[in-house]
């Protein structure tokens, strides 16, 4: 493995950390002894191909699943014995649409700062402010079904941001959006994390994105962190262990060098690829 997950001379605190983290599903080890830190501040990429183990992993952290093996820590707070204050530091947009189509822009960024107890002095301001960083102060009172799919995507992301949160967990941010969406919402969340220094753990599989948005990546496949480090560090690893010269290797080559033959038939399943189409159709 390139870089070294226990090794990490960075400042603390980190914003995650997960040791020997495992998840099955019956016969399935969907995470599979997991070793991953998250620097505060970085823009921290999990990816890999359809069913590598990157949402099970994420709803681990987010404590929307149990911790059975393994230990998971966010800014310090033990996932599995202190819930509440790992879900306080957090925000999430999950890849299945948290938006209510029936509503208002502004009703769905309303309803989570209720939810995520802001509290009432602080709840119209913060509200306004989510909308008007996801550039969408314009369409606040129209309903969320008479958004494009970017839109729905920045929306969901003013949710997520409404609480202020430490760590924003997004997964599969721009799946089923068109280039030009996808460019945006990256660029959106970029100009909050240079504001307010957040952290942000991202999972995909388009690795240009990655590529270009993320401080560090770690490359998933089947349930564990097979490569970790700036995309720039593995793809010249990449290039010096070939002895190649001129273009460096893309990060997927970077991927296919470390998956190897198994990357194509046997990642992922019938239920990955209706999930992922599931979802690509909803916000499209
Ligand atoms: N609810 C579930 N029941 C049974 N098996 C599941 C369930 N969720 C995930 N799995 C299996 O666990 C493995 C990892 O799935 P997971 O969704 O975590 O992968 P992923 O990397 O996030 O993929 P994707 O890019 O499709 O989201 C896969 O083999 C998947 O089929």
């Amino acid at each position: 493995m390139m870089g070294n997950v226990t090794y990490d001379d960075a400042p603390e605190p980190r914003a995650v950390i997960c040791t020997g983290l495992a998840y099955s599903f019956a016969e399935t080890k969907a995470v599979d002894g997991l070793d991953l830190s998250v620097r505060d501040g970085e823009v921290f990429g999990l990816l890999g191909p359809n069913g590598a183990g990157k949402t099970t992993a994420i709803r681990c952290i987010t404590t929307l699943l149990p911790v059975p093996a393994g230990k998971i820590h966010v800014f310090g707070h033990d996932a599995a014995r202190e819930r509440m204050a790992v879900r306080r530091l957090l925000g999430y947009v999950p890849q299945q649409l948290s938006a209510d189509s029936g509503l208002t822009g502004r009703e769905n960024v309303a309803l989570f700062a209720r939810v995520f107890d802001v509290s009432r002095r602080e709840r119209a301001r913060r509200v306004e402010q989510a909308l008007a960083a996801m550039d969408l102060t314009a369409a606040a009172d129209r309903l969320a079904r008479t958004y494009s799919g970017g839109m729905v995507r920045r929306l969901e992301l003013a949710q997520a941001l409404v609480s202020a949160p430490r760590l924003l967990i997004l997964d599969e941010p721009t799946i089923g959006l068109d280039p030009i969406a996808r460019t945006n919402v990256w660029e959106h969340i970029d100009i909050v994390r240079a504001a307010t220094g957040m952290t942000v753990l991202v999972t995909t599989h388009y690795m240009d994105e990655a590529d270009q948005y993320c401080d560090r990546v770690a490359l998933m496949h089947r349930g564990r962190v097979h490569a970790l480090g700036t995309p720039d560090e593995l793809r010249r690893g990449l290039a010096e262990r070939l002895g190649t010269e001129g273009p460096l290797p893309t990060l997927e080559d970077v991927f296919r060098d470390v998956a190897g033959s198994g990357l194509d038939d046997q990642a992922g399943d019938f239920r990955d690829v209706r999930s992922t189409r599931r979802t690509a159709s909803r916000v499209g």
